[in-house]
């Protein structure tokens, strides 16, 4: 017997630009909204949809039998902006006729958001620097917080956010979409199988080149008061892609014992061009990863992480890799010297139909389960691997130079 889905209210806070041009691979509050709703793709994207780089982030939930959520019911009841007319705008251009959507209440304020009954949870997707006040507000208000990435400024505001959602039993997670798409569980299967030994030494990029001279001062990409660089709006997904495969040796969560950054600024604002960090954990392995909003990487690989007896490769782009190859070295006795060594490559297509969505689909169900489960953290994106994140942030960011709020560029008081 079948027995009705779970429904989560949604609301939504700030109507970012890319919800109406979406380019660049910028995927975000368009990406949620729209798998939150039911709208047409090809009536409101017709342009750029094919090309893999761009970010036509439709998910309909019509479709949502087929990736398999038909226990979830999704449904947006209200959108914050600034202005009741941006809300009122976001509601009939993004949100679903479909659904009840359609009828979310527009308000000219985010607290109206977090006061509103018929609210059950908090998408946030405000510029980084309004993260931990928004986050902070909704949780007061006793919402469950979906909050995009980078979560906060620092790692003692993530403590005290951290805090306030155990104090008041609330759900909280930070949006990192990679973790819950189908590639990221190929991944650690193939990765943590131990067919290829434990896993010694990751790369991991994001670098898109944003066209930062063509940006205004004030854009969130470049201004350091919204937050801007490579580090806090791109690092997120090498430092995913990293935290993802250690090996499961690292059982204890712990940060990394050693961090060195390095930054480049970006000469017209001073936040990072292009930002580098090496990481170790001791007797574990070490990472570099590296982040850049003036440079574009190379559409084939995002990560490679190196293990005893073969090398993965993940595809671009890091946020949403499609599939990866393993390139394996033979198990055979080694060859003779001189002899050629044959690597034995296989690569696995981990892709969903773009009419299928883009993979921010799978995030939204997994915070509508732990709700519904009544769990106040994700088991696969846990608020450990976030107080993680902002631990290196907060050291490369301090060893890195970047101009940051008073108060905010303080040596990290550890984890
Ligand atoms: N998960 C993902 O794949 C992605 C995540 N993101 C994340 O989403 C967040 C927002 O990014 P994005 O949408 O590109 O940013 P935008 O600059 O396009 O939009 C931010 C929105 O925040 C609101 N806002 C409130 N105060 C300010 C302020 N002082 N200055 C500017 N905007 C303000 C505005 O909405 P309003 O006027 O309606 O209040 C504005 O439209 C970032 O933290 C980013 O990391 C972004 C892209 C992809
Ligand atoms: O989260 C993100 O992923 C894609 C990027 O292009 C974007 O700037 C970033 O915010």
């Amino acid at each position: 017997m079948s027995s009705s889905p779970f429904t989560l209210k949604w609301g939504i806070i700030a109507t970012g630009k890319q919800l109406y041009c979406c380019v660049g691979g910028c995927v975000g509050i368009l990406t949620i909204c729209s798998l939150l709703s039911r709208i047409h793709l090809s009536s409101v994207y017709p342009v750029r949809y094919s090309n893999p780089q761009s970010s036509p982030p439709i998910i309909d939930l019509w479709l949502y039998n087929r990736r398999n959520a038909s226990d979830l019911r999704h449904v947006v009841t209200a959108v914050g902006s600034r202005s009741v007319a941006s809300a009122q705008k976001f509601i009939d251009d993004v949100l679903s006729s479909t659904d009840d959507s359609k009828s979310a209440t527009p308000y000219g304020s985010y607290a109206d958001v977090f006061a509103d009954k018929n609210v059950d949870v908090v998408y946030i997707g405000t510029p980084h620097t309004m993260h931990y006040e928004n986050t902070k507000a909704a949780l007061l208000a006793g919402k469950h917080v979906l909050c995009e990435k980078p979560f906060t400024f620092d790692l003692a505001e993530l403590d005290e956010l951290i805090k306030i959602a155990r104090e008041k039993d609330l759900f909280l997670m930070e949006a990192v979409w990679t973790r819950f798409h189908p590639v990221a569980y190929k991944l650690q299967e193939v990765i943590f199988s131990g067919k290829y030994g434990k896993v010694k030494r990751i790369f991991a990029d994001l670098s898109v080149n944003t066209k930062p001279d063509e940006r205004e001062l004030t854009d969130r990409m470049i201004a350091p008061e919204l937050g801007g660089g490579g580090l806090l709006d791109l690092g997120p997904y090498p430092m995913t892609m990293l935290l993802m495969h250690q090996h499961p040796d690292n059982k204890t969560k712990a940060g990394p014992s050693s961090i060195v950054g390095h930054m480049v600024p970006y000469a017209r604002t001073g936040v990072d061009g292009h930002s580098t960090w090496i990481l170790e954990w001791k007797d574990l392995g070490v990472a570099i990863c590296t982040a850049s909003i003036t440079t574009q990487m190379s559409t084939e690989t995002a990560a490679i992480i190196q293990l005893e007896s073969a090398e993965v490769h993940i595809d671009f782009p890091t946020y949403r890799p499609q599939g990866f190859t393993v390139i394996a070295r033979p198990s055979k006795e080694s060859p003779a010297e001189g002899d050629p060594i044959t690597y034995e490559k296989t690569h696995y297509d981990c892709s969903i139909p773009e009419t299928d969505g883009r993979g921010m689909q799978y995030q939204a169900d997994e915070v509508a389960r732990c709700i519904r489960d009544g769990k106040k953290e994700s088991e696969r994106r846990d608020l450990a691997e976030s107080r993680i994140v902002m631990h290196v942030f907060d050291e490369v960011r301090k060893q890195g130079g970047y101009p940051v709020k008073e108060g905010k560029a303080g040596p990290s008081k550890g984890l």
